[in-house]
């Protein structure tokens, strides 16, 4: 069988630790180089995310490029990104007969609450390319420690991703698929339900990556969801409101609402719109389904830019 160096078959624990340890790299622990090894799984991603070569597939962390070669075959175009030098340039030699991947190099966040901004520029020429059937997703075992940022960052970018297939910490799928009234109910909850349809497709123990991480993981499959997207007038308003709204968890619904709205609307206005939208005294945000949650923040923003016109 004539496989590339860089076949995925040949992704075992000793392998990749063979290969790092030729071009004298060890896993970095700071980027977050935990590798998938079981080939079954890189597969499961690729399967999950329905590719097909009208699609424009984002990847951040290349890692040695075996998920790339994946995401190469079944995608119109991919977008690679690695923040660690030396693992770029092992992928970009692995990567080199891929007419359809363009490798980045460096860090994919700009800043905490920003993508890099040729990211989305490389997007947007990939799709005019590929046509109007072109659809965007992210395709990625991500980072832990950047995640959330980049998921969450991403959701606000124009176009906006089509679908989100990532291997990320199990801690934080649950988050983001969590029902009110449960622990795991925040901000990301909302933010990410108010936009896109969430699924947990598999949890994955720690011993399928190499190094073993601490904690378990998830795959998790978002599609997006246009037409609640379009119910939200102001992604931003939107988005930084409901993490003031779950800034304090343990207070009443009606003292967080006043403290996020401090000097933009007075105690009685506010009083007034938890009133209209039937919420007692005793309500807390996280008893609220997103739907009350958009309501809300939509009343405030409506009161707030009335205030800001007289
Ligand atoms: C969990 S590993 C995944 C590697 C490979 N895709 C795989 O599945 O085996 C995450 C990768 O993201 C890279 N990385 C970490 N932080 C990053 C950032 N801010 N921007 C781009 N890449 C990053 C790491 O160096 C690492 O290669």
């Amino acid at each position: 069988m004539n496989e590339s160096p860089n076949h995925p078959n040949r992704q075992t624990a000793s392998y990749l630790s063979r290969r790092l340890a030729a071009a004298g790299l060890r896993p970095v622990t700071r980027f977050g180089q935990n590798f998938l090894i079981d080939l079954n799984l890189v597969d499961l991603i690729a399967r999950t995310a329905e590719m097909t070569k009208d699609d424009v597939v984002l990847e951040i962390g290349t890692g040695a490029g075996s998920l790339t070669s994946r995401l190469a075959d079944a995608a119109g175009a991919v977008l690679t990104v690695e923040i660690d030098k030396n693992l770029h340039q092992l992928a970009s030699e692995e990567l080199a007969y891929r007419s359809n991947v363009l490798l980045l190099q460096g860090d994919a966040l700009r800043n905490k609450n920003s993508l890099r901004a040729d990211i989305m520029d490389h997007i947007r020429d990939a799709r005019s390319r590929l046509g109007d059937n072109a659809r965007f997703g992210l395709v990625a075992n991500l980072p832990y420690n950047v995640a959330t940022p980049i998921i969450s960052n991403l959701l606000h970018e124009s176009p906006s991703p089509d679908f989100i297939v990532v291997t990320i910490q199990k801690e934080l799928a649950d988050r983001m698929v969590a029902s009110p009234g449960t622990k795991d109910y925040g901000a990301l909850s909302v933010w990410v339900q108010s936009v896109c349809r969430a699924n947990i497709v598999r949890i994955l123990s720690p011993k399928v990556f190499w190094p073993r991480p601490k904690v378990d993981s998830a795959i998790i499959r978002l599609d997006a969801e246009p037409k609640r997207r379009a119910e939200i007038p102001d992604l931003v308003y939107f988005h930084q409101t409901v993490r003031a709204l779950f800034f304090h968890r343990r207070k009443f619904l009606r003292s967080v609402v006043i403290s996020a709205m401090k000097g933009r609307l007075e105690k009685v206005q506010v009083d007034e719109i938890l009133a209209s939208l039937g919420h007692g005294e005793k309500s807390r945000t996280e008893e609220l389904s997103v739907s009350q949650i958009q309501a809300l923040v939509e009343a405030l923003r409506q009161a707030e830019s009335l205030e800001s016109r007289l």
